[in-house]
Order: structure tokens, then sequence, then C-alpha cells
């Protein structure tokens, strides 16, 4: 794993009192990921980046970036530890005015002492090759374009051959077309298996990357939610994501019975679980297995009816999954009429193979 945060937490404190913008977050990134970060603006997708890169620190939990807690790094060891380890990319560039580019990206390599000095120059220029600016090398900042900058900015980041890239907000003040290409560039990155994290509010570049991680209210969003609500907006799964209890049930344990009244719908984050129905000789049949991304537990809140099945957590670990009330799951298929066709959908398909059980009209 390059990157993990266990129950990171990280409360500010202000005059106005205490404010915690993230509230225990677990995440895994896998070397040669390409992930985009995205969620609404506060809910803390830059104090999380911050964690990640040690600019700044988190209250409680741990963060091991590249095989090194973050965190308990020295102060005078972090910049140097930095440099070599994680290639930042902000918004605004950040390149040094007074410095032309090709001596923008040797700063790195000045600053880590990574690389002989004679041999940092021709590394910076083939940096800048390699994000088109070769041509430009020798001139100041000022003198190309936002979109050209930002390339410099990344051949910047890549000057210790960092395995991991952290970009926040890379493409925000760019065209749409330059941050096509800038995207591009980062895709091109991860390809040859550098780690990118990008924050980005751009959600048609969101979709083009293969994982996708929504902050919410200082809250990942499970990827397992996502999985099973994929027509919902950051909006909706922002207003989603604090309506979401959050249950764990042990091997073979019943977590909805036939026949009973029910009240909240399930979301599996972890583990299977198995859905049987009695059939009129009163013996159980196993009728369907569900797992991570799959939700269950819908029909008796949508069609006013008893239990349908009988669900119980299988396999040998315990099955974890996120709780939906009632009038929570009215609110977001009230907002999501994709979503709500789709649970429609899938309604219909479960009653057709309950009643292929010979059990129509017993609950329905
Ligand atoms: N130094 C600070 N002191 C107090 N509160 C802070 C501090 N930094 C961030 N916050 C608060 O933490 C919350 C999360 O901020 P953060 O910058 O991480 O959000 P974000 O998702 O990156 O937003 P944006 O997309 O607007 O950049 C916000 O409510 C912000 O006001």
């Amino acid at each position: 794993m390059n990157i993990r945060l266990e129950q990171v937490v990280k409360t500010f404190q202000s005059e106005g009192g205490a404010y915690t913008a993230l509230k225990g977050i677990d995440l895994e990134i896998g070397a040669g990921e390409f992930v985009a970060v995205i969620g609404k603006s506060g809910s803390g997708k830059s104090t999380l980046i911050n964690m990640i890169t040690g600019i700044d620190r988190p209250t409680s939990g741990k963060v091991m970036v590249a095989g090194q807690d973050v965190h308990a790094l020295k102060r005078s060891r972090m910049a140097v530890w930095r440099g070599k380890n994680l290639g930042i990319i902000f918004q605004f560039f950040q390149l040094i005015p007074t410095l032309s580019l090709v001596e923008n990206v040797m700063l790195p390599m000045d600053f880590c002492g990574t690389y002989p000095s004679r041999d940092r120059k021709r590394r910076a220029l083939e940096l800048l090759d390699r994000v088109g600016m070769a041509e430009q090398a020798g001139k100041m900042p000022s003198a190309v374009s936002g979109g050209q900058q930002q390339r410099v900015a990344i051949a910047r980041a890549l000057a210790n051959d960092p395995p991991i890239l952290v970009a926040d907000e890379p493409t925000g003040s760019l065209d749409s077309k330059t941050a096509e290409s800038v995207f591009g560039l980062f895709r091109t990155l991860a390809d040859s298996g550098k780690t990118v994290v990008m924050v980005t509010h751009d959600n048609d570049l969101a979709q083009k990357v293969r994982r996708t991680v929504v902050v919410a209210d200082g809250e990942i969003v499970s990827e397992s939610v996502l999985q099973a609500f994929p027509r919902l907006d950051i909006d909706q799964l922002s207003q989603l994501q604090p309506l979401l209890g959050r249950r764990e049930y042990p091997p073979g344990a019943v977590i909805i019975r036939e026949g009973d009244e029910g009240e909240e719908a399930f979301i599996i984050t972890r583990g299977e679980v198995e859905v049987s129905v009695r059939g009129a000789d009163g013996r159980e049949t196993l009728v369907n297995r569900l797992g991570a991304g799959q939700y269950f537990g819908e029909i008796a809140l949508i069609r006013q009816v008893r239990r349908t099945a009988t669900v119980r957590a299988a396999g040998t670990e315990p099955v974890e999954l996120a709780v939906l009330g009632r009038s929570a799951l009215r609110d977001i298929l009230g907002q999501s009429d994709p979503t709500r066709e789709d649970m429609d959908r899938l309604i219909r398909q479960r009653m057709e193979e309950l009643a292929l059980h010979g059990l129509r009209g017993r609950h329905a």
C-alpha cells in the first residue's frame, strides 16, 4: 500500500470553537493507482491532502506514505523526506517568479541533494521535454501561459522521481481544453507507474479516472455506497452520508427476518449475505447471495409490505453494513429519479425471483 490513512481525525481550534474537518478517515491507495478526490467545497478535501503531504498534522490517527509514518518524522527531516517521496502540485502552480523555468525544475534536486549537481540541468531539461516545455526552458514563468506553467510545475514535481504525485485542483485555474491536456499528462504518469492523487472539482475529469474518492462532511463515502447508488451526484451523496448508520453482524446472524416489519434498508460495505425464503412446506430455500456494493431490505420500505425474505450474514468474516432508515431512503429517492428507476427495476426483478420460488402473493 503506497498511502494508508487509519482513523484520521483533524479538529481545527478557532475563536468560534472547535471544528472537526476530518472525522476518522480510513483510506488505502495502492502503488500506481490514479485516484480522483471529489467533494463539495468545504468537505475536507484539502485537509485530507495536507495529511498525506505532511503539510498539516492530524489530531489523531495515523498516516503512512511510501512506508513512512509521516507524522512521526521530525520537522527537520520532513521537508527532505517530502521532497524525495512526493511531488506536490497546486492550483496556482507556485513557480518562483525570479527563476527561469529550468531553474524552477532544478530546485528540488538542489534542495534534496539528489543527482550530482552537474547532471541536474540535463535532467531538468529532460523533464521539461516530457511535459512539452523544453523549448521554453530559459523563459521566466510570467512569459508563458497558465497551462504551460502547470506543465512546468508537474516537471518540477517529478524532479526527484518521487513514487507519488499529489495534486490539489491542478486544473482549477485552466480553461477546459488546457485542463484536458494537463489531465492527460497525469494519466500518462499514472500509466508509467506513479501513484497519482488528484483533488478536482471537475466532474468530467473525475469520470475518466478509474477510482473516485468522495469526501462528504469530513468523511469518505464508502465505495460500496457509490457502487450501490451510482447515479447520485455529489450534492446527493453529501446529503446521504450523514444519514447512513453503520452496523456489523457476525457470520450466521439474521439481519432481517421474513414476515417481520421493516424500517431499514442496508448496503453491504464488506462481506456477503445470503437471502432465503420459506416455501409452502416451511423449508427455507436460498434465493440469492449478495456482496459489497449491493443493497437489500428495500422492498419492505418501498412496497410497504412485510419482509419478503430472510437475510443472514454469510462467510466467515463479520458483515459490515451501511444502514438507511425509511425516511432517509425516501429523501434520497425523491431527489434522484434515476436511482428510483434503478431501484424499481431491481425490486421487480427480485419479486419475480421470489415468485419463482412459489411465493407470489404471500407477502406482496
Ligand atoms: N486552518 C483552519 N482553521 C479552521 N478551520 C479550517 C482550517 N482549514 C480548513 N478549515 C475548515 O475545514 C473545512 C474543510 O476545509 P477544506 O479546505 O479541507 O475543504 P475543501 O473540501 O478542500 O474545500 P474547497 O473545495 O473549497 O477547497 C472547512 O469548513 C474549512 O473552513
